[in-house]
């Protein structure tokens, strides 16, 4: 029986202005390599066949080819110029995608993310439509009121990661509707189109390089043989 094809979306289109660094976050290099490679090696590694789309800022392209020249990096993946917004950036890089399949979204800032965690959320999508990675809070949660704000139960909530895994699809018809400011992930443009959203139990070691402390954490997972 013919495989579904499977593709993930690595968005790096973003302009990571709260890591306050001179390069792109996603260029930045962790163990000797910029973030996005290890990204784009985790989902090879998951899958050799995956059809890998990279969604980068326009004007990154030409550098992002200069450092596949210099590293050596030879995993085939698309290039796709980036949007304004990540949902954009998702958008354009869906254009990409060809006939059904399972797609993933996932953060190029997102290079932790274990081969097992991939495979768990591709395989509860072809179950269920949908898979998305979550972990449980460690932390108390408190809300903000309009007096000032209150416990909730923490048991109730959990953090959401990458990647974000859909039948293609569901997926193409999410990103037809117009942007709302509430849509901060794939999962909940996907949700309100009246799909639900299947969660996969995720891992703390799948951070997302956001801030200039989470480059130190990274540092330290990497040599710890994390990547
Ligand atoms: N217009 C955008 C904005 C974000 N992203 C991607 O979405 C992921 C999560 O976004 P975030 O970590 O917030 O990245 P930035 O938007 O680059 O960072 P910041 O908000 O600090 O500027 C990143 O891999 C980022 O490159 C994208 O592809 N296109
Ligand atoms: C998609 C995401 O990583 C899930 O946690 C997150 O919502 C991205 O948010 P950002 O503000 O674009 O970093």
């Amino acid at each position: 029986m013919a495989q579904t094809p499977e593709y993930a979306i690595i968005v790096a289109g973003g302009s990571g202005s709260r890591m306050q660094h001179d390069l792109p976050k996603q260029f930045i290099e962790v163990a000797g390599k910029p973030i996005l490679m290890h990204t784009i090696a985790r989902f090879y590694k998951y899958n050799p066949a995956v059809r890998l789309v990279v969604v980068l800022p326009q004007e990154q392209l030409n550098t992002w080819r200069e450092l596949c020249r210099k590293h050596a990096f030879k995993l085939f993946h698309m290039t796709v110029a980036g949007g304004a917004t990540r949902f954009k950036s998702v958008k354009n890089g869906l254009g990409a995608v060809m006939g059904e399949g399972l797609v993933a979204v996932h953060d190029g800032v997102r290079p932790f993310v274990e081969v097992e965690t991939i495979r768990a959320a591709y395989e509860a999508t072809a179950k269920y439509g949908s898979a998305v990675v979550a972990v449980s809070p460690k932390d108390s949660i408190r809300e903000l009121t309009e007096e000032g704000s209150r416990a909730v139960p923490r048991a109730k909530y959990k953090l959401v990661q990458t990647p974000q895994v859909f039948q293609a699809s569901i997926l193409q018809k999410a990103y037809e509707q117009p942007e709302q400011e509430h849509f901060t992930d794939d999962a909940s443009v996907v949700e309100s189109i009246g799909e639900t959203i299947t969660l996969v139990e995720g891992s703390y070691r799948n951070i997302k390089i956001t801030t200039p402390e989470d480059l130190i954490l990274a540092e330290a997972f990497a040599k710890e043989g994390s990547l």
